[in-house]
C-alpha cells in the first residue's frame, strides 16, 4: 500500500551536498509536511509513495536552498548610489549621510521585499540581515516564506533605527520576544563593526548572549586599515579584543576577516567562531582578500554572504560561489584551491552552520526542512554536462533558478514569484530612486 505524501520532485540530477561531492542521477526527494521524507530512485519513488502532487524537473539540478550569511537587505534601494569607493569613503562620505536622510521603517520594507524578490529568484532560502529597522525586515521574512536570521544593528552613536547602543539593545531583545515563537525567523546580535562599538556595549552583548545563548555577527576585519587603526589606537587586534570581551565562540559569525595572521586563524579555529565570506563585497570596495581556503583547511567554518546590493552589487549566491573559487585560486596561486564541491557547501550547509540551522537545513537529508533550489541545466552553456556541481559553480548563474521552496511551500513555482507581487516591487524601487534624487 503506497504511503501518502504532499510532493514528489523528480529530478535529472539531486545533490544533497552532505555527503560532500555525492550526485544523484534520475532521483526523486519526498515531501511531507514541509520536511524531507527520503531520497530515492524514481521508480522505486513512484511505487512507494502516493503524492498530492508531483513534479518533473528533466533537465535540472535539485539542492539544498542556498543561505547568505551576511546581507542588508533594504540597501538593494542604494545599488549603484556610490559605486567604486573604498569603503571607508563609501560609509562615511556617501551611505551614512543618505541613511540618515532617507532610511526609516518605508525604506526598510521597500527594500527589504526588492531583496526578497532578488534572493528567491536566485536560489536562496535563508539569510542573514543586519540592518536599521529589523522589524520590517522580520516582517518581510514572515510574509515572503523565507526563513531569516535577522541580526539586530547595534552601533554606540545616533543611527535612523537607535538613540544609542543601549536603546538598540533594548529594542533588538523586544523584536527578540515578539518572534520567540516562529521556527523560521530567529533574531540575534549585531554588534556592528570594532569601530562603531565601544568595549562596555561588547560587553553587555557577551553576557546577554552567553545567558541565553543568543548568536552574535560583527563585521570584523573587513580591511587591514581597520586592523591598523585599532592597532593603532589600543593596541589589540579585533579578533584578540572580541576574545578579551568573551565574544569570540561557537556562536559567533566573524564577517569578512580579511588581514588575518596565524594569531588570528588560531583564534578562529580554537573558539569554533564562523566566518562570512563575502568576496564581491571586498573586491569591490577593495577591502582586502579572505584566505578562505586557508581558513577551511585550518577547520574553519566558512559560508557565503553577499554583503549588501549596495557594495556587491546583486544578491545572487551562484555568483558569489564562483567568485569565492575563483578568488581562492588566485589569492593562493594554487588552481585546486577551493574546488567547485566546496564552494556548493559554503553555499549551502557551511551557512547553516554559521546561522546555527544545520539541523533544519543546509543539505538534503531525510528529517530536515524540505528548503530546496531547482536548477535548469538544460541551457547551451551548461553543456556538455560532465559534471552538474562544476556547472553549477562555474557557469550557471541565479538566472538559471526557475523554482525555490521553504519548508516544501514554493516561493517560486517555473521562475514566478509566488510570495511577493514583482511588478509593485520594481515600482516602489524606481519610486525610492526617483525621491532620493530629488524628483519628487
Ligand atoms: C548597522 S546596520 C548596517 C550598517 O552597516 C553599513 N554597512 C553596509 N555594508 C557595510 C560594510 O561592508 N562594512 C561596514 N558597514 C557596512 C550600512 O550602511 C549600515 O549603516
Ligand atoms: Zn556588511
Amino acid at each position: 500500500m503506497p504511503q501518502s505524501i504532499d510532493t514528489l520532485i523528480h529530478a535529472r540530477w539531486i545533490i544533497p551536498v552532505v555527503p560532500e561531492q555525492k550526485v544523484y542521477e534520475n532521483c526523486s526527494l519526498a515531501i511531507a509536511d514541509g520536511s524531507i521524507v527520503a531520497l530515492l530512485p524514481t521508480a522505486a519513488a513512484e511505487a512507494r509513495y502516493q503524492a498530492r502532487e508531483e513534479i518533473r524537473l528533466d533537465h535540472h539540478a535539485l539542492i539544498p536552498g542556498l543561505v547568505n550569511t551576511h546581507n542588508h537587505a533594504a540597501m538593494a534601494l542604494l545599488r549603484g548610489y556610490a559605486d567604486d569607493l573604498p569603503l571607508m569613503d563609501w560609509l562615511e562620505n556617501h551611505i551614512w549621510p543618505t541613511e540618515k536622510k532617507w532610511v526609516n521603517p518605508e525604506f526598510a520594507a521597500d527594500g527589504s521585499r526588492l531583496a526578497a524578490a532578488e534572493m528567491i529568484r536566485s536560489g536562496t532560502t535563508s539569510f542573514s540581515d543586519q540592518y536599521f529597522f529589523p522589524e520590517a525586515t522580520a516582517l518581510v521574512a514572515r510574509e515572503t516564506g523565507l526563513r531569516a536570521q535577522i541580526a539586530f544593528p547595534i552601533i554606540d552613536f545616533p543611527t535612523p533605527w537607535s538613540r544609542d547602543g543601549e536603546d538598540a539593545l533594548q529594542k533588538g531583545l523586544a523584536l527578540r520576544d515578539d518572534y520567540k515563537a516562529n521556527e523560521r525567523i530567529d533574531v540575534v546580535f549585531a554588534p556592528h563593526a570594532p569601530y562603531t562599538v565601544g568595549d562596555a556595549t561588547l560587553e553587555k552583548i557577551a553576557v546577554y548572549a552567553a545567558e541565553a545563548q543568543i548568536p552574535v555577527q560583527m563585521h570584523l576585519h573587513e580591511t587591514a586599515g581597520e586592523v591598523a587603526r585599532a592597532l593603532a589606537e589600543t593596541g589589540e587586534r579585533p579578533t584578540e579584543r572580541l576574545l578579551r570581551l568573551g565574544l569570540l565562540g561557537p556562536q559567533t559569525l566573524c564577517v569578512h576577516m580579511t588581514a588575518v595572521n596565524e594569531r588570528d586563524i588560531e583564534l578562529l579555529q580554537q573558539s569554533g567562531a564562523h566566518v562570512a565570506h563575502c568576496p564581491r563585497s571586498n573586491l569591490k570596495l577593495a577591502s582586502g582578500f579572505c584566505p578562505a581556503a586557508r581558513l577551511l583547511e585550518a577547520g574553519i567554518n566558512v559560508a557565503l554572504g553577499t554583503d549588501g546590493a549596495a557594495s556587491n552589487n546583486g544578491l545572487d549566491l551562484f555568483t558569489e560561489a564562483n567568485t569565492a573559487a575563483l578568488l581562492a585560486k588566485a589569492v593562493s596561486g594554487n588552481a585546486a584551491a577551493l574546488p567547485a564541491h566546496q564552494a556548493l557547501a559554503m553555499a549551502t550547509i557551511n551557512g547553516a552552520r554559521a546561522l546555527g540551522i544545520d539541523e533544519v537545513t543546509g543539505s538534503l537529508e531525510a528529517g530536515k526542512s524540505a528548503d530546496l533550489a531547482a536548477i535548469d541545466l538544460g541551457g547551451l552553456e551548461q553543456q556538455p554536462l560532465h559534471d552538474p556541481i562544476s556547472q553549477l559553480i562555474y557557469t550557471a548563474s541565479g538566472h538559471n533558478v526557475t523554482d525555490v521552496w521553504v519548508a516544501g511551500k514554493p516561493l517560486l513555482k517555473d521562475r514566478q514569484l509566488q510570495t511577493l507581487n514583482e511588478a509593485e516591487v520594481i515600482q516602489r524601487a524606481q519610486m525610492w530612486r526617483a525621491r532620493i534624487a530629488g524628483q519628487i
